[in-house]
């Protein structure tokens, strides 16, 4: 199954009413979802990470297969270890949802979006999405030589809009982008707070369906903050769903419907925005402490109450 294919398990999201009942936050962890309510945007089925590194320390070196060990060893090369960036992650993401991801630097955040947004195949697992989803800087590369109106042009054409679409939307996209005269210079010439804005006004020009964003507004001013929150609200608002990954709590709290928190590669909490952000900020609070026996502690009992859904166990 490639990923990111549109499936038939997926209707139109186009055709999605907004009457439709939704389940409630607590039917999410229940293990009895009500299928017929459900609208899926992106499906993340079981997905595990593990990427192989060259490391100068050898505590781990024993991970590797014995003969290989022993071939770079005589070699002198440095060994080789295994990182386990992502462990069973399953996640059922609706449309019209608003999805924030937490966790410390190094969680999985980043490896878990690359992989959503087919930039890397996990070592196990498979996803599916109801669109080809749009991540920031990837779907569409600009041209650094070209102005700005003429990336914005390029990259709408680009992602398959004709020209008549694409000067339907251009005053509207130069206002998202609100880069002033600088619209007609280079882009290389560009802060990279001004490239940040180009970007996200050419990945959200499409109103995709699935859109991800890695700390795509932590670049930006306060004005680009504003515009940028309200441009993912119209998007999500429109049957999209957002995948949000940030380390501002307050941007989660603002923003987010749902929140996810990652760490060490396993999802610790999936649920209500302020319940996840709370018990998140209580953990860097006890890391931040050095209280790390207690931080661990609380993390293991907040991971101990999370139940990935039923269904997803395998009979996709
Ligand atoms: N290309 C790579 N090769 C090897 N290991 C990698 C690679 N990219 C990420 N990792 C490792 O995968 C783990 C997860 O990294 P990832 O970038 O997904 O975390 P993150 O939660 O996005 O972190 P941050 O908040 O710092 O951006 C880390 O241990 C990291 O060292």
């Amino acid at each position: 199954m490639p990923m990111n294919a549109a499936d038939s398990l997926f209707e139109d999201p186009k055709a999605s009413t907004p009457e439709t009942p939704r389940p409630r936050p607590g039917d999410r962890h229940s293990g009895q979802p009500q299928a017929a309510a459900i609208r899926p945007a992106v499906v993340i089925d079981d997905v595990s990470m593990v990427y192989t590194v060259t490391s100068t320390g050898s505590e781990e070196e024993d991970q590797v297969h014995g003969a290989r060990r022993l071939a770079r060893r005589a070699l002198g090369r440095p060994p080789i270890v295994k990182n386990h960036a992502l462990t069973g992650v399953r996640l059922l993401i609706e449309q019209g949802e608003f999805v924030g991801f937490i966790g410390r630097n190094g969680s999985g955040k980043s490896t878990l979006m690359n992989i959503v947004a087919g930039q890397m195949n996990p070592t196990n697992g498979r996803v599916w999405a109801v669109d080809r989803p749009a991540k920031l800087g990837v779907n569409v590369a600009l041209v650094p030589a070209l102005s700005g109106d003429r990336n914005i042009r390029l990259g709408c054409l680009a992602q398959g809009m004709t020209p008549g679409e694409v000067d339907e939307v251009f005053d509207e996209l130069v206002e998202i982008a609100a880069l002033g005269k600088a619209l007609y210079w280079p882009m290389k010439a560009y802060s990279s707070g001004m490239a940040a804005r180009l970007r996200f006004a050419v990945a959200t020009a499409t109103n995709p369906h699935v859109l991800i964003l890695d700390e795509a507004l932590s670049t930006g001013d306060a004005q680009f903050q504003a515009r940028g929150q309200a441009r993912m609200q119209e998007i999500r608002k429109n049957a999209g769903c957002v995948m949000f990954v940030s380390h501002s709590m307050s941007e989660i709290r603002n923003l987010c419907t749902r929140v996810v928190w990652i760490d060490d590669g396993h999802v610790v909490m999936d649920g209500d925005t302020k319940d996840v952000v709370d018990r998140y900020d209580k953990y860097m609070g006890l890391l931040a402490d050095g209280n790390l026996l207690s931080a661990r502690a609380f993390r293991d009992e907040c991971a101990g109450q999370y139940r990935p859904l039923a269904w997803m166990g395998g009979s996709l």
